[in-house]
């Protein structure tokens, strides 16, 4: 006996031999897919009628900080330099542990109801965000943001924090946890820091997540202390490879894409947040043509100023349209990749397709709605037409988190109550 089946549906698997499957099931055992045809002859606990809906993998965002969702709105229209430092980090400085679990808990139930089923973060009191990731039941890979800022002491105590971090969460929550190093950017931490945060992930055999060249002034700032970019600096301290996972990567040469592609480092690009602060535009196109793996990320709420990745992979193929003056760059095929096997693959989990002996982390969307009627090519709708908010039912793991609508994981009324209450009451300490 298996434990769902889900029938009836339009099954895009992502799987390039096996292709979709006009009317189809998929059936679910023990996390992971069983089954996926025409029929099948199981029976199970859970039955899902998917009449008039797409079956796909769940999307995966592969760069943010859920805890944001605290500071949604709240700086808009800034620099990014004042962004940060003038008004996000002085908010930051008087964050408590159980805002930060507020602020993630919000940020799961908002990826729950838009279709995210996997999350790359990085933050800090991080140990909330892991206990929001095990409530919710969605899969993460979670690391403590070190800011090290030349400050020596500051580095000892971020990076003694991230090693505890990371060995107190691998592969916690039956495994849906996954933990890396996050030194912030190589604008924030010194050559030597990043060298040894490297050394120490290697030891731990843990991933590194990292912010790269998303601006011109980091790109400016590397040239001048080190006359190289940051690219080379970090290939030249042997800090790349496949484990790493670069969010922006705006400001790249045509050689950076080369030493990208030569290390197997992933790329979150984050179209939005790169478009509202004004950062740049990633050489995605290219990126992709020399077989970077590039995936999406959201960044976090005060940059975008949500986590709906429809929004990110329609803006995703339109921008990259415009700036190449080519309507046939990203197409919505390559940019649904972008959004499920690029970003299980950025973040080393075993889903991002729809494929038996994957995990079952699926979405349900409902394409019986006036904005994606009529309907002659589904991946065109998933990328051009469809919203976050079009998205019925939430898988992962096997443990279905949102049945038609309903989110099952924890008390949506409550978790929305509370952290508007303590997104008021952090600003109001913060101005005090
Ligand atoms: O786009 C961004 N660029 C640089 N830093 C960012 C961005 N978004 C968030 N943070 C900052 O990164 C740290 C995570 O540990 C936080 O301070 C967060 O505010
Ligand atoms: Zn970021």
């Amino acid at each position: 006996m298996a434990d769902i089946i889900i029938k009836n549906a339009y099954v895009l698997t992502m799987d390039p031999e096996k292709g979709d499957l006009k009317n189809g099931t998929v059936v679910i055992e023990d996390g992971k897919i069983t089954e996926i045809g025409e029929k099948t002859d199981e029976s199970a606990d859970t039955v899902i009628d998917a009449k008039h809906s797409v079956v796909m993998p769940g999307l995966v965002n592969t760069h943010t900080h859920a805890a944001m969702t605290l500071f949604r709105g709240y700086a808009d229209d800034l620099q990014l330099a004042d962004w940060l430092e003038g008004h996000i980090w002085p908010v930051e400085a008087k964050l408590t542990a159980e805002d930060v679990y507020k602020g993630s808990l919000l940020a799961c139930l908002e990826m729950i109801r838009s279709g995210t089923t996997a999350f790359a973060d990085m933050y800090f009191y991080m140990d909330e965000t892991a206990k929001a990731v095990e409530i919710s039941g969605l899969r993460a890979s979670l690391c403590h943001g070190l800011i090290e800022l030349w400050n020596e002491e500051k580095g000892e105590t971020d990076l003694k924090e991230g090693k505890r971090f990371v060995r107190a969460w691998q592969g916690a929550a039956e495994g849906r946890i996954k933990t890396m190093y996050g030194p912030h950017a190589p604008n924030t931490c010194s050559e030597e820091f990043l060298a040894k945060v490297r050394e120490e992930a290697s030891r731990d055999r843990a991933g590194i997540h990292i912010h790269l060249l998303e601006t011109e002034a980091e790109l400016l700032a590397m040239k001048e202390r080190y006359g190289k970019c940051s690219v080379h600096l970090l290939e030249d301290i042997g800090f790349f490879g496949p484990d790493v996972l670069a969010a922006h990567c705006v400001w790249l040469s045509d050689g950076d894409i080369e030493i990208l592609r030569k290390r197997g480092v992933n790329v979150s690009h984050n179209v939005i947040s790169n478009m509202k602060l004004a950062s740049g535009i990633a050489p995605v196109h290219k990126m992709l043509e020399k077989g970077v793996n590039v995936s999406l990320g959201t960044d976090g709420c005060a940059s975008n100023n949500n986590l709906d990745l429809f929004e990110e992979m329609k803006i995703a193929a339109l921008l990259h349209k415009v700036n190449t003056f080519s309507p046939t760059a990203l197409p919505a095929r390559q940019v649904l990749e972008m959004g499920t096997v690029n970003g299980a693959k950025a973040l080393g989990m075993e889903a991002g397709m729809l494929k038996v002996g994957k995990k079952a982390d699926l979405i349900v969307v409902d394409m019986k709605k006036p904005h994606l009627t009529p309907c002659f090519d589904v991946h065109s709708h998933l990328v051009y037409s469809a919203r976050g908010s079009d998205v019925r039912t939430t898988i992962v793991d096997g443990k279905v988190l949102m049945d038609d609508y309903r989110v099952l994981a924890f008390d949506e009324q409550k978790v929305l109550e509370e952290t508007q209450k303590a997104a008021e009451e952090l600003i109001a300490r913060a101005n005090a």
